[in-house]
């Protein structure tokens, strides 16, 4: 309970330090976290990549549903963020990592994830680097995998379905604003 108090005062200093970078003043519901993680196969990855991480929503879903011997690379630029993250999964199987989403290719190497979790607020991103992230994205999924990505509005829709031949999309009710929840493929 405490540290579900001090995640949400964390995460709006945060937001309030870098509005456009944060999006979003509270941390995703778990109810929208776990309606998000549904629509890919976390289980079965060998690989996941978590872009945006905040306060880690995500990160501990994943790791809940993420087999042993499987891993977890977390991108988070807000170096506080990145620290705190780093600090509470003390998990073999994560690598947070204190970068910008763009660079993701540098930190996958010859690698491809089974499953990308994007909470970035794209909308809110200069242009320029939404553009570059949404480059990045289709490339780092290995054929057959997933992406999935929270938004507050179905603006990015039109951006997705340019980057994957099938985006399946839905609204979850269960967050702080109601969320749309996209899961991109290369089919
Ligand atoms: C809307 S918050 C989501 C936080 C958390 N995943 C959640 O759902 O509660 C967006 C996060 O993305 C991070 N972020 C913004 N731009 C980024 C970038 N270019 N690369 C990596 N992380 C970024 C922000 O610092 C912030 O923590």
């Amino acid at each position: 309970m405490i540290e579900h108090v001090t995640d949400r005062l964390r995460f709006l200093g945060a937001f309030l330090a870098h509005p456009r970078q944060v999006g979003a003043v509270l941390p995703t519901s778990r109810a929208a976290v776990r309606d998000m993680l549904d629509m890919a196969d976390v289980p079965a990855a060998d690989l996941v990549v978590e872009l945006g991480a905040g306060t880690g929503a995500q990160t501990q879903e994943i790791l809940a549903r993420l087999r042993p011997g499987a891993r977890l690379i977390t991108l988070e630029i807000d170096p506080r963020l990145a620290k705190l993250l780093d600090e509470r999964f003390d998990d073999p199987r994560v690598q947070v990592v204190c970068d910008s989403a763009e660079n993701l290719g540098a930190h996958l190497g010859d690698a491809r994830a089974d499953v990308v979790v994007s909470a970035l607020p794209y909308t809110s991103l200069e242009p320029g680097l939404r553009r570059r992230i949404l480059d990045v994205l289709p490339g780092a999924v290995a054929p057959g995998g997933t992406t999935v990505v929270i938004q507050y509005s179905p603006l990015l829709l039109p951006e997705l379905r340019k980057r994957f031949t099938s985006v399946r999309w839905r609204v979850t009710p269960w967050n702080v604003p109601p969320a749309f929840l996209f899961a991109c493929r290369q089919d």
